[in-house]
């Protein structure tokens, strides 16, 4: 940064304050290394609705529960998104660039940089245009359709908003003026953009979120750490097709629908027994709308080792939830059937579409949910 500072003569330098523990280190640093360079460094509310020590309980604590905090900001102002500066001013010289495809990222794959790139929609016009074409089109059904897994029911904001390629206060806006407009999934929507603000709230009071089981009781349940099973997790090749499916849309899309993230978790983490830090590592890797903090609170909460989780013993069973959310098997066929997939992955990996996947899964549904309730029992015995 401070080449491209010296390079470019700028004497102000801005950004978007983060929660996340790692996060909030860096920036400082930063911060202290430019002052003491003498430049102006400056750095503003724009990534969440509500700065994390904004929002307190009663009692001056923090929440540890959505629905509380929910309730408590969901009357608050949140104030209108900034208007975008009228001017900047460029540097009398633009410093030189590398071209980026002499970079060659795409290297150990086929051709999975272009393959993913059909499926992301970056900037900030991108990001405005899927906003104004969900307000129009979807947000009316988006509280039953969002859980469909073949449909395109949701606003696809998040890589956006991860990107701060669109303020969360344009969403919100967005989202009120629909419900004066009368959109019924308008409220499940403002809903949905005060889970991220949760997750920010969360990492910030309690930075452990992100690195470690959430509820300590969790240290003692036998977890495995990396293994064959969850590296054919990784590479579809469960034995599940909706779990596969879902491992595959990731690879080729950046993207995996939220109710797929619910189901694969879980099958990893208690059909397997593999730790939840296994998965939030991979899904790091490869979702374009990574967030440090939506992910970790999105691991712990189907691990049931997160504040507000799903409980333990509530196990996901795929093939059920597929028949209920995917009840034509279209997002099953779509995806087992993608041959972009291959285009996609790692040379490495060996596969292409004539590899046989499991003709059963590699841990049975019944088999593996048992094993996790008697680890459960133990654990809690223990
Ligand atoms: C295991 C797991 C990992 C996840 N990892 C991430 C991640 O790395 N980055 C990420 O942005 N989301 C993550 N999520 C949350 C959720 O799956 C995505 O935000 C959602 O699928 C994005 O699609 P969308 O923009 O169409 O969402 P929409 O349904 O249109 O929702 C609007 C916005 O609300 C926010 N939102 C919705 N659901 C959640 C949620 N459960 N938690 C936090 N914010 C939410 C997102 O910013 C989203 O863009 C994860 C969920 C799970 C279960």
């Amino acid at each position: 940064m401070r080449d491209l500072v010296a390079e470019t003569g700028a004497d102000t330098v801005i950004w978007n304050r983060l929660y996340v523990a790692d996060e909030r280190a860096r920036d400082t640093e930063v911060k202290e290394a430019l002052r003491h360079d003498g430049l102006a460094a400056r750095s503003f509310h724009a990534h969440v609705l509500f700065e994390p020590w904004t929002v307190e309980t009663k009692t001056g604590g923090f929440y540890k529960v959505y629905t509380p905090f929910w309730k408590s900001v969901r009357d608050r102002d949140v104030g209108s998104a900034l208007t975008a500066p009228s001017a900047v001013k460029a540097p009398v010289e633009w410093p030189a660039s590398d071209d980026l495809a002499d970079w060659d990222l795409g290297r150990a794959m086929r051709r999975g940089a272009d393959v993913v790139a059909e499926h992301v929609h970056v900037g900030e016009k991108a990001a405005q245009a899927r906003l104004g074409a969900f307000i129009a089109h979807r947000i009316d059904d988006y509280a039953e359709a969002r859980d469909a897994l073949a449909v395109d029911g949701t606003s696809g904001l998040s890589e956006n908003l991860t990107y701060g390629e669109i303020s969360a206060r344009s969403c919100w806006w967005a989202g009120q003026r629909a419900m004066d407009d009368g959109k019924r999934g308008a409220d499940t929507f403002l809903k949905e953009i005060v889970w991220r603000d949760f997750a920010h709230h969360l990492a910030y009071h309690t930075p452990r979120l992100t690195t470690e089981n959430w509820k300590s009781d969790w240290d003692a349940f036998p977890w495995r750490g990396d293994n064959s099973d969850a590296e054919a997790w990784r590479r579809g090749c469960t034995g599940l097709d909706v779990v596969d499916a879902a491992m595959r849309e990731v690879y080729v899309t950046g993207r995996m629908h939220n109710r797929a993230r619910m189901l694969t978790g879980s099958y990893l983490t208690k059909h397997l027994m593999t730790d939840w830090k296994v998965g939030c590592d991979w899904f790091a890797d490869v979702l374009i709308d990574w967030d440090p903090a939506s992910n970790a609170m999105g691991w712990q909460w189907v691990a049931g080792s997160g504040p507000d989780a799903s409980p333990f013993f509530r196990i996901f069973n795929p093939e059920t939830q597929a028949e209920k959310f995917d009840k034509a098997g279209r997002y099953r066929d779509r995806w087992l059937s993608s041959k972009d997939f291959f285009e996609a992955i790692p040379r490495s990996w060996e596969l292409d579409p004539g590899s046989a996947r499991p003709s059963a899964p590699i841990v049975g549904l019944s088999e593996g949910r048992t094993r996790a309730l008697e680890a459960y029992k133990q654990r809690d015995a223990g």
